[in-house]
């Protein structure tokens, strides 16, 4: 149970990170929602946030931690999409796949873009009804600790958006930065994220 939830959660919350310095648009975008819910001098923590849920959404879907969910066994002979899967298969699904298929999220399938879940696809969510966003795995068998695991990764996300800037070290470019993920029953990513974090406000304050 630790283990289940603890690190898919950090996965999550690292693959974010790695998004936002990628997209520079997307982390200021959230930066302004989190800085104006909460200020910096502030106790409290920055939630019920729109821009905030999108960009967990849309990291989930383009790295579901769990990537093949947990293996399914097919309890009677069924057809699907064509195909015989008889009883006693092992069925592995494939959330990877699905949340890239531009079938469902159209030809910027693969692009990092959180403001779809407040347009287009507003209505999509991972709660097991919309079977092209799986993270969480869908019906009876679905991750126990959905909402405890999304407190914790937008909680922690708000506050490293809210309390400082974020750089890759040595200058480089965010779009150089390594997206490649490392194989296995979870999908961390293959080069840990190193980043330079500068405390928002401290220019003003020095
Ligand atoms: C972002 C965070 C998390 C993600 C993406 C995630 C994802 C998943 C997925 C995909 C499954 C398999 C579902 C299926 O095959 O249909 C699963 C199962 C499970 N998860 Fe999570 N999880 C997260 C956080 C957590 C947390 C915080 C806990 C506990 C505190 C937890 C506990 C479990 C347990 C016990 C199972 C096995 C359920 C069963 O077999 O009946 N998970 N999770």
């Amino acid at each position: 149970m630790f283990a289940a939830g603890t690190e898919t959660s950090f996965i999550a919350l690292e693959w974010a990170m790695s998004e936002l310095v990628r997209n520079p648009a997307a982390m200021q975008e959230l930066q302004r929602e989190v800085r104006r819910a909460a200020p910096a001098d502030s106790a409290a923590g920055a939630t019920a946030t729109p821009y905030l849920h999108a960009v967990v959404k849309e990291t989930l879907r383009l790295h579901p931690p769990v990537p093949l969910l947990l293996p399914r066994e097919c309890m009677r002979d069924a057809a699907v999409l064509g195909f015989h899967v008889a009883r006693g298969t092992r069925v592995f699904v494939n959330a990877w796949a699905v949340g890239r298929d531009p079938a469902s999220w159209g030809a910027a399938a693969d692009e990092f873009r959180p403001d779809r879940f407040l347009a287009e696809d507003r209505e999509v969510d991972f709660r097991g009804a919309h079977f092209q966003l799986v993270p969480f795995g869908a019906g009876r068998r679905a991750c126990p600790g959905m909402q405890f695991g999304l407190a914790t990764v937008e909680l922690a996300l708000a506050s490293l958006a809210r309390l400082f800037d974020w750089e890759v070290p040595g200058g480089a470019a965010p779009g150089e930065l390594d997206m490649s993920d490392a194989p296995g029953l979870t999908t961390p990513r293959r080069v840990p994220l190193r980043l330079v974090a500068k405390p928002f406000g401290s220019e003003e304050q020095a």
